[in-house]
């Protein structure tokens, strides 16, 4: 990928992610993407993820660089402890009601400053999907506005199909026995673009039995609103979710997928933009070395993201089937993964599993799920992990908790045969059992050359004739063809 300026006037893009770590870091990824094809770029966090990654990564860790700057805008939300993630139906009610007038007021100061300075003005908002508040703002500026979806193209259709969901009466559900009575194994099989899921394998906010559930307002609100984009980007490849992408082209603007936006980022090489990171946890980078010492296809890793919260009795459920299996893993447990209180593990487990175990609270997932030493993947099945384990050619074991997360398992194991679901009522006994299945198993061999398939063939999409690569082109193309009007 060779650095170019683009066009005489430099094109200036203010990214604006979603404020939560899933989020981040895909738009920072893209964001590398645009300024290395010669964009200036301003990303815009909120507040309180900014001072989060000053904490995590250090005082001048968002220092960035003259034409790659950091600025800010208040969430809405009163303050909340200033280490873990927050509440999202509060967060997604706030930004959708408060982030409107900041940005206003940022985008104009953007452009006084350029003028004063001689910097170029914006010419272009790349924004998530579910901040669609800045397409108000594109609009009154005059300048186009790309959206980008950071989950799955099948998750994407899911929410995009909430309205139809609700026309033909299968949410909101008459009453709670609804969660339980089977109703979840309903066939849905009017999707176009999806083979037949259970309504269990759409993203979850339908399982409301509350007309006005914040969230199904906010889906069919930020849903409804994409339709005004110039373009919507996604981080998936063609080759892996072909028939939900293409249903979503008959529905929306020009789709660009242009995943695993990581292949085009960590091709950059300068330094400036490598130092700039997204972690909102301080990473653990000791666990790479520990990956070190290990036979190759060895160790399980073990990682629920940034946002699952399960049980103590959860916790100590999954200690044990991991115990018992008697393999090796790498278990990150983030400070706020247990709800309502700090995790405690039993002190037996500790001492069974000392020679055996690490446990860290965050780590480089991306470089941890590419080390060879790793042979399996527990994971929540958020996108950004499962795109992350496709790269690594790494199978799973899937417990999704919420949103899209039940569909991008639904699609590991039944569509692209890299996953086995575990209950949601987690018991040791099958996680031990499912462990030593992924890791010893003849099912857990097959899973393995499909997950070297995928990766394969997600390496061919950025390739220079990939598909991702080809739509990466077309996309600067449009992008700044759009500017310049
Ligand atoms: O110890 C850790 C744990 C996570 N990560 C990174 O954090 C990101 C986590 O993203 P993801 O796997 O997508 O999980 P969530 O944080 O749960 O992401 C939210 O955002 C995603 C993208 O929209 C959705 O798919 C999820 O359902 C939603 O919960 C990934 O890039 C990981 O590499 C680390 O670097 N180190």
């Amino acid at each position: 990928m060779g650095s170019q300026s683009l066009v005489e006037r430099q094109p200036h893009a203010v990214c604006v992610p979603y404020p939560a770590q899933g989020h981040i870091t895909p738009m920072l990824r893209l964001a590398k993407i645009l300024h290395h094809k010669g964009f200036h770029i301003t990303f815009v966090n909120t507040d309180f993820n900014h001072q989060r990654l000053l904490r995590s990564r250090g005082p001048n860790s968002l220092d960035g660089l003259p034409s790659f700057r950091f600025r800010t805008i208040s969430d809405g939300l009163p303050p909340s402890d200033p280490d873990a993630t927050q509440d999202i139906p509060a967060l997604c009610d706030s930004t959708s009601k408060h982030c409107l007038a900041p940005f206003r007021e940022l985008l104009t100061k953007i452009n006084v400053d350029a003028a004063e300075s001689g910097g170029p003005p914006v010419t272009v908002i790349v924004s998530d999907v579910i901040m669609s508040f800045t397409l108000d703002a594109a609009e009154e500026l005059g300048v186009p506005e790309f959206l980008l979806w950071t989950a799955s193209a099948s998750s994407f259709l899911g929410y995009m199909h909430y309205r139809h969901l609700i026309e033909k009466r299968l949410t909101p559900f008459k009453d709670d026995s609804y969660f339980t009575n089977g109703y979840l194994d309903t066939i849905i099989d009017w999707i176009p673009g999806m083979k037949s899921p259970r309504l269990k394998d759409l993203p979850t906010f339908i399982r409301t039995t509350n007309p006005d559930d914040i969230m199904i307002k906010f889906v069919l609100r930020e849903t409804h609103r994409a339709t005004r984009a110039a373009g919507i980007i996604v981080n998936t490849f063609h080759e892996l979710e072909r028939d939900s992408l293409e249903s979503l082209s008959t529905i929306l603007p020009p789709i660009y997928s242009i995943g695993p936006l990581q292949f085009f980022t960590n091709q950059i090489q300068e330094s400036g933009l490598k130092n700039i990171g997204s972690n909102l946890w301080r990473e653990e980078a000791e666990c790479l070395k520990w990956l070190d010492s290990k036979e190759p296809n060895s160790v399980v890793y073990v990682n629920f993201g940034s946002i699952v919260v399960m049980t103590p009795s959860q916790l100590v459920e999954f200690a044990w089937g991991l115990a018992n299996s008697n393999r090796e893993f790498l278990w990150v447990i983030r400070p706020d993964l247990v709800c309502g209180d700090t995790a405690v593990l039993p002190a037996e487990f500790l001492e069974v599993t000392k020679n055996r175990g690490l446990m860290a609270s965050w780590c480089p997932q991306d470089q941890v799920l590419q080390h060879q030493a790793v042979g399996g993947f527990l994971t929540h099945n958020g996108w950004n992990s499962t795109v992350e384990s496709i790269v690594g050619g790494v199978p799973m074991i899937c417990w999704p908790f919420f949103a899209d997360q039940q569909t991008n398992c639904w699609r590991c194991c039944t569509e692209w045969g890299i996953g086995m679901e575990i209950d949601s009522d987690v018991k040791r006994n099958e996680v031990e059992k499912l462990v030593r299945e992924l890791m010893e198993g003849e099912k857990g061999k097959e899973m393995k050359r499909n997950a070297l398939m995928w990766k394969q063939k997600s390496e061919d999409s950025t390739t220079l004739d990939g598909s991702s690569c080809l739509n990466l082109q077309k996309l600067i193309e449009q992008v700044l063809l759009c500017s310049e009007n």
